[in-house]
């Protein structure tokens, strides 16, 4: 029985399935877990698969991934941990413009493997203060410098094997410190130092000037750590030498002197974060943004549709943000009644963007590593996550337990509780606006270190890409053009098979 396709030759290959050209234009908006591609040809092994991508117009990546601006996902030890994967962090901007340009300042400063900003005491501080900070941040060992800063000078070392067994908790640092200290001068490489704190048989390797001043730590725990991780490859460097690090500002006027203070700090890119990008106040903020820092990449967005994507695009962004409500906290198609299937709107904005050469970032939407290939092959250059990287260690807040599990808040930042704390720094206590809602906020489980979860997920991607037939993101995009990439829509019973059934019990180890 020949089909069409047969009858002309193909074998189905190009009349099996859809070109993503055809299956998106039939008046559905779908989201990823809709969607299913047909594996293509593989030529090629796994290794050679390479995710090398663009975040704009003029800023490469090594890793197609990069951290949502939320207050519950990107502070500086995120920023940190996702250049050092190859990928960006952006911070968030639901604190005071001091606040956010702190968090780029340090976290440019950050070198990978060094501890990131390393608690200090004082030696007039009483041991309780070890007991605290065992208590809330589950570490005990501690840098005492004369002024209990970085940049003071370096006195002595305290851990909780020279305060084990000291009954007055009221005694003074100076008393039970170790002052016979091995160190190494400022600037020393991770290599180096990592000899010397190994050869110490120390538990800490405080760095100072030559005047003797603490500048940098290496812990052993960090050591011992990284030594069993996944090897990290190169970290995302700027053009200045330092860390990759984006942010986040809005669209109001004093949102211009927060960006002053970004840019003396340092930042490489800005996005302006915005639900509905296609206003009036972005092709302002664009505008002026490329008037008064011109060397400066800015991403637009959120967008969902072509047109939004050309409007931003002929207002001058560098990049776009697509997604509009298919955040895991999102309520937004709920509240406003706009928004898009995430898998139509990347397809939709790349289809625009990629002709005019501005790269994509899919946000929202990402929970497991299908989704990424899935934005990737789409279109997207980059996935921008929230949920997913909520509730590693690097994420900002103190891990909780209920009902025997380990978890970490995670919040909209339309969420009530977001606006609340935003609103103060950012409509400067303005409390008579009416306040809706457009997220929730709630908890997601611990999952490890973003040093851990990114690599393993990026391997899930690159055997993806394999099965797709194609090496390179660029390779992805180009497929799907070409109408090579074959995709069709899952029905419910298909979608429901495609995942795990059937069994009485699981478990669900991901790498
Ligand atoms: N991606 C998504 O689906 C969604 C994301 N969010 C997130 O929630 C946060 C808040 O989003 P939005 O409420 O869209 O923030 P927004 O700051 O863009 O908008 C808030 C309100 O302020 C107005 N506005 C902005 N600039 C203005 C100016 N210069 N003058 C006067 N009015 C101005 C806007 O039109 C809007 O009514 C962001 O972090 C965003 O990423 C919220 C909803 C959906
Ligand atoms: O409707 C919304 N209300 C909110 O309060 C909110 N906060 C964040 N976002 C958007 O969701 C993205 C993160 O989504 P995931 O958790 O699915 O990665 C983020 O990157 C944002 O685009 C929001 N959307
Ligand atoms: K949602």
């Amino acid at each position: 029985m020949a089909s069409e396709g047969y009858a002309n030759g193909d074998y189905g290959v190009m009349s099996d399935g859809f070109s993503a050209g055809a299956l998106f234009k039939q008046g559905f908006s779908y989201t990823y877990d809709d969607l299913i591609f047909h594996p293509g040809y593989i030529n090629f092994a796994v290794d050679d698969v390479d995710l090398t991508t663009s975040l704009t117009r003029n800023i490469k990546l090594r890793t197609p991934c990069v951290s949502s601006p939320m207050d519950t996902v990107s502070e500086e030890s995120m920023a940190v941990a996702m250049a050092a994967v190859g990928g960006i962090g952006f911070v968030h901007y639901n604190n005071t413009a001091q606040e956010q340009a702190g968090i780029v300042r340090r976290a440019k400063k950050q070198r990978v493997g060094y501890v990131a900003s390393p608690v200090c005491v004082r030696p007039s501080d009483s041991i309780s203060i070890i007991d605290a900070l065992k208590a809330g941040r589950g570490f005990s060992s501690v840098v005492v410098t004369e002024d209990g800063a970085v940049g003071s000078r370096l006195v002595g070392i305290v851990t909780s094997r020279d305060v084990d067994f000291v009954r007055d908790r009221s005694t003074e640092v100076r008393e039970v410190m170790s002052r016979d200290l091995v160190t190494a001068p400022a600037g020393t490489s991770l290599e180096e130092a990592a000899k010397i704190l190994i050869g110490s048989k120390k538990s800490l390797l405080p760095l100072v000037t030559e005047s003797g001043e603490f500048v940098e730590l290496l812990c052993r725990t960090d050591l011992k750590a990284y030594h069993e991780l996944p090897p990290l490859g190169a970290p995302s460097l700027g053009s200045d030498g330092k860390l990759l690090v984006g942010a986040a500002i809005g669209t109001r006027d004093s949102d211009k002197d927060r960006l002053k203070l970004l840019v003396e700090a340092g930042v490489n890119v800005v996005i302006l974060d915005s639900s509905q990008g296609d206003s009036m106040y972005q092709r302002q903020m664009i505008e002026y943004i490329k008037k008064a820092h011109p060397g400066l990449d800015v991403i637009g967005g959120n967008v969902v549709t072509g047109y939004q994507a050309k409007n931003l695009i002929d207002a001058g962004v560098d990049g776009l943000r697509v997604g509009m409500g298919s955040g895991s906290i999102c309520t937004t198609q709920e509240v406003c009644a706009v928004g898009r299937g995430q898998g139509t709107a990347v397809y939709k904005t790349a289809a625009v963007a990629n002709a005019l050469g501005v790269p994509i970032i899919a946000d929202g939407g990402i929970s497991n590593s299908g989704h990424v290939v899935k934005a990737l092959s789409l279109g997207a250059s980059t996935v921008m996550m929230g949920s997913f990287l909520a509730g590693t260690d690097e994420a900002p807040g103190n891990f909780f337990f209920q009902d025997g599990v380990k978890l970490k808040s995670y919040r909209g930042m339309g969420s009530l509780e977001a606006m609340t704390k935003g609103s103060d720094a950012r409509y400067l206590g303005d409390k008579t606006r009416l306040k809706i809602a457009q997220g929730v906020s709630g908890s997601v489980a611990a999952k490890g270190s973003v040093l851990r979860l990114v690599p393993y997920t990026l391997q899930a991607v690159k055997q993806g890409l394999q099965d797709l037939g194609v090496s390179t993101v660029k390779a992805a995009h180009d497929g799907l053009n070409a109408g090579v990439i074959r995709l069709e829509v899952r029905s419910g019973a298909a979608q429901k098979e495609g995942g795990i059934h059937d069994l009485v019990s699981y478990e669900k180890r991901r790498f």
